[in-house]
Formats: structure tokens, C-alpha cells, sequence
């Protein structure tokens, strides 16, 4: 699904999909824009939903914005990599965007729930990492929810009774990061990103590259 990209270090090597998952409120939006700006070869994937714009939330930047005929229009068609109901709203990553990505050599950073993280990673195993993020305790991931301040009490009452079963996918998570200091949290994903980008199966250049220096020795 990738095509290889260049290093800084010179070595082409293949894009990869990175997946941050956890609990809603426990930070990936947070961790995402943070990774977004310090990365200059990641690309947010905009997700698709039904869910209502929350305040400050900007059309194509956070998500499209879309009724429920527009989704069940867009899963006939075939426009989405994945798709899931989650919270009684449906969510999906527009193709389109991703394989275009991709297939430009750069990486993909994915916010979505456990289920479309699943269906990623039957489509494409080998160029799927996943991170699962939790919460320091309970009563941070609630306080987090109320003071972000972007949804009703009974919305957030929603999110906390599913909490719990959200926290119980983590097993399926290549790794997991408590985010309790921000800051620490972030060099923690951040590290993750790094080393995977270079394993030895994705850095595609390497044989060409070493090819060259011991050409170059023998001369
Ligand atoms: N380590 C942290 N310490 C304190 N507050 C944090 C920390 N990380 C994130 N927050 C705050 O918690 C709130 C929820 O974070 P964020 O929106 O990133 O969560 P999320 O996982 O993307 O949630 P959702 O799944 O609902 O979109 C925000 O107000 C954010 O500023
Ligand atoms: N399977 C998918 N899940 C998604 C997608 N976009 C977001 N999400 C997840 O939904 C919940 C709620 O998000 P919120 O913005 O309403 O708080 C959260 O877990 C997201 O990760 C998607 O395209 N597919």
C-alpha cells in the first residue's frame, strides 16, 4: 500500500501508518497536534463524522462534518478505509487522502477508536503501528473531559460508563503510554514514531545504499 520515501539520512524507506487509540479524553487529539507540528513528513488523516461540531472545531481541519445520509453514501461508494459507530455516531477515514499520502511517500497519523484500528491493520499489517493511550486514573480521565468543556454532562457521563470497556482494547496495541505529564507523554509517542520509521524492514534503501559505499571502497 506504500511506496518508499526518503530519509534525511538518504535511505528510502516505506511510509507507515501510525494509530493513536485510547479512552475519549485520555489526550490523542492533544498528542496528535503536538506530533503533527514537530513532524514534517506526518499528515493528520481528517476523519469523517456524524457527530455535531463542537465549539472551535473548523470544518476539514478536525473533521468533515456530515449527515447520516452523506456517511451511508460514502460506505456504498466504497470512500471509506474504515468505518465504525462509536458513541452513537458514525466515524470513517476517507480513503482518498490516506492513499494519496501514502503513495506521495509520506507518513499517516490515524485518531481513531479500536475498531477501525482493527480494520486497518487486516488491510495492512506490515505498515500499521499502534499506540494505545491511557489515563493516569479515573478521576483525571473525567476532570480532562469536563474541563476541555466541549461537552454536555450527559455526553460525558456517556463517555465515562464506556471508558472502562474502551481501556480493556488496549491489549491489542502495538504499545501503550500513560499520559499523565503531557510533556512526557509526547517524547514517549514521539520516540515510538522515530524508531519505527527506522526498522530495518522499512528503510527499502538500505541494500542500495550500502551497495553504493562498498562500490565506492573498492574503487
Ligand atoms: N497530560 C495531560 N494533562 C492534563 N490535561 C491534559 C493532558 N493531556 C490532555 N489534556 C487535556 O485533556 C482534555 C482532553 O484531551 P483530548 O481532547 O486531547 O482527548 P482525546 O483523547 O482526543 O478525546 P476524544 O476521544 O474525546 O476526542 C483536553 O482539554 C486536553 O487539553
Ligand atoms: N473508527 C474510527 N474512529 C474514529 C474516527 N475518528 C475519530 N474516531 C474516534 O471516535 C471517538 C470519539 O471522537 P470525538 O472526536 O467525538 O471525541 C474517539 O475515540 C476517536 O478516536 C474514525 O475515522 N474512525
Amino acid at each position: 500500500m506504500t511506496k518508499a520515501m526518503h530519509n534525511p539520512n538518504g535511505v528510502e524507506r516505506r511510509g507507515l501508518m501510525f494509530v493513536l487509540s485510547s479512552p475519549s479524553g485520555a489526550g490523542k487529539t492533544t498528542l496528535s497536534r503536538m506530533l503533527v507540528s514537530e513532524t514534517p513528513e506526518l499528515e493528520m488523516s481528517v476523519s469523517a463524522t456524524t457527530r455535531p461540531m463542537r465549539p472551535g472545531e473548523i470544518e476539514g481541519r478536525d473533521y468533515y462534518f456530515v449527515d447520516r445520509s452523506k456517511f451511508d453514501a460514502m460506505i456504498a461508494a466504497d470512500e471509506f478505509l474504515e468505518w465504525a459507530n462509536v458513541f452513537d455516531n458514525r466515524y470513517g477515514t476517507p480513503r482518498a487522502a490516506v492513499e494519496t499520502a501514502l503513495a506521495a511517500g509520506r507518513d499517516v497519523l490515524f485518531d481513531i477508536d479500536w475498531q477501525g484500528t482493527q480494520q486497518l491493520r487486516s488491510r495492512a499489517p506490515n505498515d500499521v503501528v499502534s499506540v494505545f493511550i491511557l489515563p493516569p486514573s479515573v478521576q483525571a480521565l473525567e476532570h480532562r473531559l469536563h474541563t476541555r468543556a466541549q461537552d454536555s454532562d450527559e455526553v460525558i457521563r456517556g463517555r465515562m460508563r464506556k471508558a472502562g470497556d474502551e481501556m480493556s482494547r488496549f491489549d491489542a496495541y502495538d504499545y501503550i503510554v500513560v499520559n499523565d505529564n503531557i510533556g512526557m507523554a509526547f517524547e514517549s509517542v514521539r520516540a515510538i514514531l522515530r524508531a519505527e520509521q527506522l526498522k530495518r524492514a522499512r528503510q527499502v534503501g538500505l541494500d542500495a545504499f550500502v551497495q553504493r559505499m562498498r562500490l565506492e571502497l573498492e574503487r
